[in-house]
């Protein structure tokens, strides 16, 4: 694997921003040959649309993506750096890659933005909100929106209850936290937890929501990658 070193970064220099992109899964429920992070959309893979709008976020000084090892798809670009240390769930795969950015020369103290290689229509002004509303935070924070659908508890496929839908939100990424907290907190959470802000909530913290939007969804089930292909086409009008 080819390996770079961040230029060295003096004690008591402000803290840099990372974005790191756990791109190590399989995209089962996207019912594809390959990958979903590799399918063609509006022409490239999906993935280099995730990593054209990191790259016009100016305050990264780094982007590296997580994929498996043995990973022979993903593209290589001047723009980002790649590292085979994925793991078995998504919370192994940004574990690793929080250890790997930490070789490469980033501080404990610097910012991590962790984003899904599978949210690809997420865009610079909607990083740069998430790093407006985080950068004086203590904890740091996540992008969410609020849920605009009545919320039902089910079983057997019947609903059973209606859950009062004040006060949540459907957790989106980036989710930006520090390099240190965010290890231990993974590493005390395990391998279950399903995105950062949870390991982060497990140590009592509590990350602030920034407002994202409905479009920054997940490439998750096979009708999405049409919806994702007409926000793209719609943003080049
Ligand atoms: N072991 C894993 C699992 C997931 N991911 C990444 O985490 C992001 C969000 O996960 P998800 O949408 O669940 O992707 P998959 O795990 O690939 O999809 P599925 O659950 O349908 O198999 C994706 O960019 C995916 O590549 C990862 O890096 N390592
Ligand atoms: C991190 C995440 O995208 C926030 O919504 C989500 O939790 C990933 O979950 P998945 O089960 O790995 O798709």
């Amino acid at each position: 694997m080819a390996h770079f070193r961040m230029a060295a970064h003096p004690p008591n220099a402000p803290a840099r921003l990372h974005a790191l992109i756990p791109a190590a899964g399989t995209g089962s429920r996207a019912g594809t040959a390959q990958p979903k992070q590799y399918e063609p959309l509006a022409g490239r893979a999906l993935v280099l649309h995730t990593l054209e709008a990191l790259g016009g976020v100016s305050r990264l000084a780094s982007i590296l993506v997580v994929v498996s090892s043995g990973d022979s798809l993903m593209p290589r670009g001047a723009g980002w750096q790649v590292a085979a240390c994925g793991g078995d769930t998504r919370a192994a795969s940004v574990g690793n890659g929080l250890a790997e950015l930490q070789a490469r020369g980033a501080g404990e103290d610097d910012w991590v933005l962790v984003h899904d290689a599978a949210r690809c229509l997420v865009t610079p002004a909607q990083v740069d909100r998430l790093i407006d509303e985080c950068l004086a935070d203590e904890v740091g924070g996540l992008l969410a929106v609020p849920l605009a659908d009545t919320l039902k508890a089910a079983q057997d496929g019947r609903a059973t209850q209606t859950l009062p839908r004040e006060g949540k939100w459907l957790a989106q990424t980036p989710q930006m936290f520090r390099l240190g907290v965010l290890r231990r907190a993974l590493a005390q959470a395990g391998a279950g937890v399903t995105d950062e802000a949870s390991a982060i909530e497990a140590l009592g913290l509590r990350p602030r929501l920034v407002a994202g939007s409905a479009q920054n969804f997940k490439v998750t089930w096979p009708e999405d990658f049409a919806l994702a292909q007409a926000v793209l086409e719609s943003r080049k009008r």
